[in-house]
């Protein structure tokens, strides 16, 4: 497993130098997937430069950029679960500690908000583009490792990322007075398994709550829930850009989807209809996606930061995106063309 990462793509990073600035980086209708794959891992490391983290924890800055060169090539290639989610799970986490201040008003601390960035970029690692459901009913190698615990897949992000950590000259957090060093690992625990869905919805409940009565800074209870709030609202965050991301998101999410689906056929099981290409209709499951999950993560952060509306506002406008284009599908549906081909 020990992929190795080069001196050279550390030197080529560590020189990345400020060129690599892009204006309208900090808004929140910026997409990172315009971000192109070679400049990434610089950005991931304009990012901990940006918010202090390097001098606040004594950083070597060659070990941090082995350990995110190590991360990025630890994810495989899915349509969807690659590094670029990751890169741009972690960089809407980013924008939030900006645009909020979160730092300044003390919502996170240092060491949260280095757990937050780290566990956006580590919580996929080495994704196979199947769900949980799918390791259980296929038996695999990461099922029976892991079922037991439930959130199959987290468990697996969560182990890979403590790998990496482990390999030589990747720990960048070696640093860490010993406290924050086992509390920073704690925290990337939570937040990598917060990002299973089905677990998710435990937790929103008492998140809508917090946000009704204001959250409480000095309660480890309410700072948890508000950091898996984070974790959660980062890992959908296509979700709050214009509906040309979205719509090119759906087509790399369902091709992942699809897959499975037929797999599943082939293994002789029923694919949930959203996974079968036969019966799934992209638009309805995106509606109810964007209903169901993503409208009540993103209206309690609204709760919270009056600045986030904006991404509620787009939100809707995604799903007015997605009722329209049902007549679209429905006419392409009558010529026989697959819900994806309408996409392309
Ligand atoms: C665009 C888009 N569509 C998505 C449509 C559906 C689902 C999805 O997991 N649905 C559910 C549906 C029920 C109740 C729970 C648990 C399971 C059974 C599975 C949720 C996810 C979708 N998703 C994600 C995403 C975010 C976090 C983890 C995994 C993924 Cl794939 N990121 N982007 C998208
Ligand atoms: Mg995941
Ligand atoms: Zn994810």
């Amino acid at each position: 497993y020990h992929m190795k990462v080069n001196a050279c793509d550390v030197i080529n990073v560590l020189i990345c130098g400020k060129s690599h600035h892009h204006p309208r980086y900090l808004e929140f209708r910026f997409s990172p997937r315009e971000i192109p794959y070679g400049e990434t891992v610089c950005f991931v490391v304009k990012m901990y430069e940006d918010l202090n983290l390097i001098n606040a924890f004594r950083i070597k800055k060659d070990l941090l950029v082995r350990f995110l060169l190590l991360v990025q090539k630890a994810y495989r290639d899915p349509p969807y679960h690659n590094w670029t989610h990751a890169f741009s799970t972690a960089h809407f986490s980013y924008l939030c500690i900006k645009n909020f201040d979160l730092l300044e008003k003390n919502y996170l601390t240092d060491l949260e908000a280095l757990a937050l960035i780290t566990s956006c970029l580590c919580h996929d690692i080495d994704h196979r583009g199947t769900t949980n459901s799918f390791q259980i009913q296929s038996n695999s190698l990461l099922a029976s490792l892991y079922s037991s615990e439930g959130s199959v897949m987290e468990h697996h992000h969560l182990s890979q990322t403590l790998c990496i950590l482990n390999t030589t000259d990747c720990n960048f957090i070696e640093s860490l007075e010993q406290s924050d060093y086992v509390k920073c690992l704690d925290l990337i625990r939570d937040l990598i398994l917060a990002t299973d869905l089905a677990t998710h919805f435990d937790l929103l409940p008492k998140q809508q709550e917090m946000a009704e009565r204001g959250i409480d800074l000095e309660s480890d209870k309410d700072k948890s829930l508000f950091l898996s709030l984070l974790m959660t609202a980062s890992d959908l965050s296509d979700q709050t850009k214009e509906c040309g991301v979205v719509r090119s998101v759906a087509e790399l999410i369902y091709t992942e989807f699809f897959t499975q689906g037929d797999m599943e056929k082939n293994m002789g099981r029923k694919p949930m209809e959203m996974m079968d290409r036969e019966k799934a209709s992209i638009a309805d499951s995106q509606v109810d996606f964007l209903e169901h999950v993503c409208v009540p993560v993103f209206t309690v952060l609204a709760n919270l930061f009056p600045g986030a509306s904006v991404l509620l506002e787009t939100m809707e406008a995604n799903t007015e995106y997605w009722e329209v284009s049902k007549q679209v599908f429905g006419k392409y549906a009558l010529e026989g063309k697959t819900s994806l081909e309408v996409l392309t």
